[in-house]
């Protein structure tokens, strides 16, 4: 007697492609902004205004990854968006796993370094932030802010590689 085969359920949507539904872990990009590129001593912080239960804690600048978006891609667009600013992106802060940090809703963020792509610009608090600081890499300033909790180790990867981000492995 044959026992009639269970339905397989369908292969979840990779994180990157999955629709805007809100239920799903969706890719979020995250940029670790320095003041140089050769000789960094400050990191841009972001603190957010919204939603509610994020406002007033710090994080990088970023967001979602778009379907059919690329991941720096993404971020690039995010940087016009959020900051008003054109970034010329480095390579991926080191991460524990390729798919990039766990956050705290089971999306997983790759972030970035990066530095402006333009002398002088300004990056501005445009969207979803009330409040930008270039805080010094060197002393305990970054650390002290109140980061969303799952930044609390990038930010750590961020302390100890930013001074060779964009020398490593050249
Ligand atoms: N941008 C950013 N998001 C982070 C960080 N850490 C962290 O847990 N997150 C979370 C907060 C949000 O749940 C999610 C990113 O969503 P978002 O609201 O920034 O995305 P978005 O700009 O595309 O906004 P929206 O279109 O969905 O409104 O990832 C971080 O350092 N930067």
């Amino acid at each position: 007697m044959t026992s009639a085969t269970p339905a397989r359920p369908a292969p979840a949507a990779s994180p990157t492609t999955s629709p805007r539904d809100g239920a799903r872990p969706r890719l979020v990009v995250g940029l670790a902004l320095l003041d140089d590129a050769a000789a960094p001593t400050r990191l841009l912080a972001a603190r957010r205004s919204a939603p509610a239960t994020l406002r007033g804690l710090w994080e990088f600048p970023g967001g979602k990854v778009e379907p059919g978006e690329g991941a720096q891609e993404a971020l690039l667009r995010e940087c016009r968006e959020e900051l008003g600013v054109a970034v010329r992106l480095g390579p991926e802060v080191a991460a524990p796993e390729p798919a990039g940090w766990e956050l705290a809703n089971g999306a997983r963020m790759r972030v970035f370094w990066g530095v402006l792509a333009e002398e002088g610009a300004r990056p501005r608090a445009l969207q979803d932030h009330d409040l930008l600081a270039w805080l010094p890499l060197a002393g305990p300033g970054v650390r002290h802010l109140d980061w969303i909790p799952a930044d609390r180790p990038i930010v750590a990867e961020v302390l100890r590689g930013a001074a060779t981000a964009f020398s490593a492995g050249r």
